[in-house]
């Protein structure tokens, strides 16, 4: 716990590749410290500064388009749950910069450190994968996004990155959709708030951003022997924002 006693709030939104996740995001970020907003410091983070350090043979793979970026073992969980753990808690983390326009190599060179945040935007496509991780969430978004449209998203990016078109629809036959089909998916039945239309979505956005700021002012508030009760029911997250949604009827919207 940091010394003002604050917690950060985590939000985790998952989602396919190309899904929207971090235009969501951008969203959400810009609703919580827009102009005219009581101001919440915010910051991003995304599961792709998480992916382990690979092997010369991984390496050399990853150079031919044959190693697996969607696999749940091509990522460090590890480090990712003890890093969540430590931002959750207000106490400095310091992260891989992780830049598509870069090998993962000279990406994992880089690192920065996470500012002080009331709230922490963590995406990712299998943040809800393992329990220890997605019960680290105090809301979990699931962006929904037909694979059509991700493809067609998909295939803008890869090409940015450098990769042909030919390569970009091989690796997606033969690792995304798989991937997406067989981890990530099935991880959307954990979301407290499942999301069509991305962050076109603005309702949505505009809905869930007073329940965020309730949850900022409730960390603030919050004693250690509270935060060791959230902390233990955590996993019931649905059940918790219902419990204090109830003992809050009148969440007002800012102006
Ligand atoms: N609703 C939308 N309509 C049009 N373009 C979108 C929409 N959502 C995302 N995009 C675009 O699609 C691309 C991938 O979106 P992004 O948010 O980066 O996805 P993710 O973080 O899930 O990989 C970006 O270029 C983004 O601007
Ligand atoms: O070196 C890499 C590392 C990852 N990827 C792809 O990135 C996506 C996950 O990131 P999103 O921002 O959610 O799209 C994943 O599907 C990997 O295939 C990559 O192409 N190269």
């Amino acid at each position: 716990m940091s010394a003002n006693n604050k917690r950060t709030i985590l939000i985790g939104v998952a989602g396919g590749s190309s899904s929207g996740k971090t235009s969501v995001c951008e969203r959400i970020m810009q609703q919580l410290s827009g102009p005219g907003q009581l101001s919440s410091r915010v910051d991003m983070l995304s599961m792709s500064s998480f992916y382990r350090r690979l092997t010369d043979e991984e390496r050399k793979a990853a150079q031919a388009g044959l190693f697996n970026f969607d696999h749940p073992d091509a990522f460090d969980f590890d480090l990712m749950v003890s890093t969540l753990q430590d931002a959750r808690m207000g106490k400095p983390v310091r992260v891989a910069e992780y830049d598509p326009s870069l090998s993962l190599a000279a990406a994992q060179q880089r690192h920065r450190e996470l500012a002080l945040v009331d709230v922490l935007l963590v995406k990712g496509i299998l943040l809800f994968y393992q329990p220890r991780l997605r019960d680290l969430f105090d809301v979990k978004l699931f962006v929904d996004c037909d694979s059509d449209t991700r493809l067609a998203r998909r295939v803008r990016t890869d090409l940015a990155r450098g990769r042909s078109l030919v390569s970009t629809l091989n690796y997606h036959t033969e690792f995304v959709k798989p991937a997406f089909e067989g981890f990530c998916l099935p991880t959307k039945k954990y979301a407290d708030l499942v999301l069509p239309r991305g962050p076109e979505n603005l309702v949505a956005v505009e809905l869930m951003v007073p329940r965020i700021r309730d949850f900022v002012a409730e960390a603030t508030q919050a004693s250690p022997s509270k935060v060791a009760r959230r902390d233990r029911s955590n996993g019931k997250t649905a059940r918790h924002l219902s419990e204090s949604a109830a003992a809050q009827p009148q969440v007002s919207r800012p102006h």
